[in-house]
């Protein structure tokens, strides 16, 4: 009999092959990624590359088809996962479609801490209260915590989100897609928010699931590179993200530039091509 390791309590996430496979179709794999205590990772990849399926596995939604998944310490399949759950903080479209437009911001926020989306007791703990504002505050919307979620604009919903995945205190935070949908002045609020977070030495391990380079946010430490379920590149952002990567991801060539910490991404213009004759 081969013997499973136990988990190491150092990696938050710790996958070995993982493949997650659905009627006969790979989603994503086979993967190999480790992410330690203070890391912030970005995944990114083209659609269909499998990020969210990957982060689906982060998140203890699905379990791998096989391979080996330790998250937090605990291994997957043998753990009970709503006790697991509470640890890890997720941000994502599925999660947003499921809360009614008629939510308080506040009891969005609280009710994340008992586990469940709206509100649950007829009053709450003061010491609730006070952590719920608090998180809204880090992200720039305690001004909202008396609206109603169906009142909100995108980016004002994104950052309550991130807030109420960041109200258990969590040792992982899942970002998927954080950006997805705001206008350039959104984006820019949620980048700069997003670096005050990944710049706090207090701020849990996290991951970040985008399709461009330019929702990085500084401070980041790490990128996982997806294409067709498989890696592309994985480690140290500034070794992953290179043009030569992205182009073997998005097969295409593309051209990267870094500026204050920030990565822009285009594709190499070829003179001549494209033009009309
Ligand atoms: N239940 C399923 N059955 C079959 N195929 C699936 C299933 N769920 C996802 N897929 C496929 O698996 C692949 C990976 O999907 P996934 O959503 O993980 O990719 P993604 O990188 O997050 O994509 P996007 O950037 O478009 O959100 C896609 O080709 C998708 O169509």
């Amino acid at each position: 009999m081969v013997a499973v390791p136990e988990p190491d309590p150092d990696l938050l996430i710790d996958f070995a092959d993982v493949l997650i496979r659905r009627s006969g179709v790979t989603l994503v794999g086979p993967v190999t990624w480790q992410v330690e205590l203070d890391e912030k990772w970005v995944v990114l990849g083209p659609n269909g590359a499998g990020k969210t399926s990957l982060l689906r596995m982060a998140a203890a939604e699905v379990h791998p088809t096989s391979g080996r998944a330790h998250l937090l310490g605990e291994v997957l399949g043998r753990v009970d996962v709503q006790e697991l759950r509470p640890r890890i903080g997720l941000s994502s479209s599925a999660l947003a479609s499921r809360v009614p437009p008629d939510e308080k911001v506040s009891d969005l926020v609280i009710s994340a801490g008992y586990g469940v989306l709206g509100r649950w007791r007829e009053k709450y703990e003061k010491v609730d209260v006070t952590r719920a504002v608090d998180t809204l505050e880090s992200l720039g919307a305690e001004h909202l915590a008396d609206r109603t979620y169906g009142t909100l604009s995108e980016g004002e919903r994104k950052r309550v989100l991130i807030a109420r995945a960041l109200m258990t205190d969590p040792e992982l935070l899942l970002l998927d897609e954080p950006a997805a949908g705001l206008d350039l002045g959104g984006r820019e609020e949620l980048v700069a928010r997003l670096t005050d977070l990944a710049e706090d030495p207090d701020s849990p391990a996290t991951v970040l699931v985008t399709h461009h380079v330019e929702e990085i946010p500084p401070g980041f430490t790490h990128g996982l590179l997806l294409k067709e379920g498989e890696v592309v590149a994985q480690g140290l952002l500034e070794d992953v993200l290179t043009s030569e990567n992205l182009s073997a991801a998005f097969s295409q060539s593309i051209s990267l530039d870094r500026v204050d910490g920030r990565y822009f991404a285009r594709r190499t213009r070829v003179p001549g091509r494209h033009r009309s004759r």
